[in-house]
């Protein structure tokens, strides 16, 4: 039996069903072409007989996509078929995938026939695609709950009437792996024709299981698994792409089996769906989420040192990430600390570890984690209070209304000053990052400003995002608050703190720098 596993995305069939807000098709084609990059030997692109825009969109991958094959979806109805096939005709060759349910609450309950329409319904639908293309993909929709018998019966008559690939969907995430993998044994075993088609899996995610379930069905005899890009999909999603595409190339020594996915493109292929679908990738996800190749713990870190295999089982290179992360944290040690220090340029005799990793941890209890320039702070000997909230907005009101300038005041304390301003605006931020600016002492621009919105309903909270140049150099900033005015004066003053810390560490710098005496110029920090 062949060894390579077809890959089957349907991130803009089944994944675009999930979105709560719709793609262009400008956004889809942009996400085909991705995922063609990606390496996928056949994509599912929409469901062209539900809406006229499905159906341009479906057309225009049809005519834009050639390296992998390109592939709709359809209701056991010639209509749906006849859809497609229109839909698809620009592409040099294409398939269609029609589908029917199976199992017994689907067909009694959903579809209210008797299991004999059923079946006559799939043969005559595979045999109207036959019509158009010579690659018919059917689907027993709930396979997963359907009676055994049924379903050795329906896969059957579906290669006798054509089908080129039979896919057995556990639509609705039941199975656990060992039942799913022995439901296809049964298969395997028990139709007479089944080495006549493809046979294909599509797992959803109810119970988590939608990846191990697309595992032991390949490891029993599977040659396509169906997945979306960041497993996004109906509920709680399909399959994961990027995870079975790592567990294959991860496990080849176990499982003997391979895709022809191009790994590196795996990280912008998620960032783009997940940015183009505004569906985040939660940080602990696999292969994609923020935190997969990050080490935060003095141990691990430790051994991801001294051997990266310690605590990686593939690197962040093979997937597009550009490297491990080890986050400072207060569960970090002495050795990160350490081996940070060095790439910032500081050789061990530059500084006393033992008090600078005390300072550390007292400042990451506090923090959460500590980024290079906290570090040196420390390492400068910067009070904490200074390196935190130099600034601080103690008061702030705003007036506007349409058609007049807005109003701001300001109290605002700079380390032990206190100052009040005020300030008028084209509108209440404009006034308020006016009066902020006559407060300091800090020639800032501010190059970007976005509101976005944090959790839902009236009383969500609104999250500021900036941009501050200041001599050259840009500093982002963000504040969080209930009022997004709030919020955008929380920012600007996170950024102020952040120019003022690194201001402090430059002229730290230039007054150590000249107290070193030629002779001991090996004891300066380098490179910073
Ligand atoms: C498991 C899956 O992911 S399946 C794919 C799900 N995706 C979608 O549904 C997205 C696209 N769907 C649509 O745009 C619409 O549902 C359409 C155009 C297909 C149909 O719309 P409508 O005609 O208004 O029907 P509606 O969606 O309300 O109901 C579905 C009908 O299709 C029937 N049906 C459902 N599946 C199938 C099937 N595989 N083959 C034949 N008929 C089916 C249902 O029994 C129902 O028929 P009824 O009207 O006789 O009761
Ligand atoms: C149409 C089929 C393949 C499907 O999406 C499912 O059963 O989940
Ligand atoms: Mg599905």
């Amino acid at each position: 039996m062949d060894n390579k596993v077809i890959i089957f995305d349907t991130t803009l069939r089944d994944g675009e069903q999930a979105l709560n807000a719709s793609l262009s098709v400008h956004e889809k084609l942009q996400i085909a072409q991705a995922i063609e990059r990606l390496g996928v030997d056949i994509m599912e692109v929409g469901f062209p007989v539900s809406s006229p825009g499905d159906f341009e969109s479906v057309q225009q991958i049809a005519r834009t996509v050639k390296n992998s094959r390109v592939c709709a979806l359809a209701r056991a109805v010639e209509a749906d078929i006849q859809a497609c096939a229109d839909a698809l005709k620009p592409a040099e060759a294409f398939r269609i995938h029609t589908f029917i349910s199976t199992s017994d609450v689907h067909v009694q309950q959903k579809l209210r026939k008797e299991f004999s329409d059923i079946e006559a319904m799939a043969v005559h639908a595979v045999k109207f695609a036959r019509r158009f293309t010579d690659d018919v993909e059917f689907s027993c929709e709930d396979a997963g709950r359907t009676p055994i018998d049924n379903l050795c019966r329906m896969v059957e008559q579906a290669i006798k009437a054509g089908a080129t690939t039979v896919n057995i969907p556990d639509t609705v995430g039941y199975t656990v792996p060992t039942e799913f993998g022995g439901i296809i044994s049964q298969l395997f075993n028990r139709v007479p024709n089944i080495d006549q088609a493809v046979i294909s899996v599509h797992c959803h995610n109810d119970l988590g299981l939608a990846v191990a379930n697309s595992i032991a069905a390949v490891q029993v005899g599977v040659r396509q698994i169906e997945c979306t890009v960041n497993g996004i999909g109906e509920r709680a999603g399909n399959c994961s792409l990027e995870e079975v595409a790592m567990i294959l190339k991860t496990r080849e020594n176990l499982l003997g089996l391979h895709t022809g996915i191009q790994h590196q493109e795996i990280a912008r292929t998620s960032k783009l769906v997940s940015h183009l679908c505004n569906m985040p990738v939660q940080l602990n996800k696999a292969i994609v989420g923020g935190n997969a190749f990050s080490h935060s713990s003095g141990i691990h870190q430790d051994g991801m040192l001294k051997a990266s295999n310690t605590y990686e089982i593939m690197t962040p290179e093979s997937v597009g990430i550009s490297k491990t992360k080890l986050n400072l944290t207060s569960r970090s040690g002495r050795h990160v600390i350490k081996h940070r220090m060095a790439s910032l340029g500081y050789q061990d005799s530059d500084y006393d570890l033992e008090q600078l990793y005390a300072d550390f941890l007292a400042l990451a209890d506090k923090k959460g984690q500590v980024f290079d320039d906290d570090l040196e702070a420390l390492l400068f000997n910067i009070q904490q209070q200074d390196m935190q909230d130099f600034y601080h907005i103690d008061y702030l009101t705003v007036q506007s209304g349409s058609g007049e300038f807005a109003t701001a005041s300001i109290k605002l304390a700079s380390g032990d000053k206190q100052q009040i301003e005020s300030a008028t605006g084209n509108g209440p931020v404009d006034a308020l990052y006016r009066a902020i600016k006559q407060a300091v002492d800090i020639e800032f621009e501010v190059s970007d400003y976005k509101i976005s919105n944090k959790g839902a309903g009236e009383d969500g909270l609104g999250q500021a995002d900036i941009v501050v140049t200041w001599q050259g150099r840009n500093f982002h900033g963000f504040g969080l608050a209930t009022d997004v005015i709030e919020a955008s004066g929380q920012a600007l003053i996170h950024t102020l703190n952040s120019i003022h810390r690194a201001e402090t560490i430059s002229a730290l710098k230039k007054e150590a720098g000249a107290k070193q005496s030629p002779s001991s110029s090996t004891n300066k920090p380098q490179g910073v």
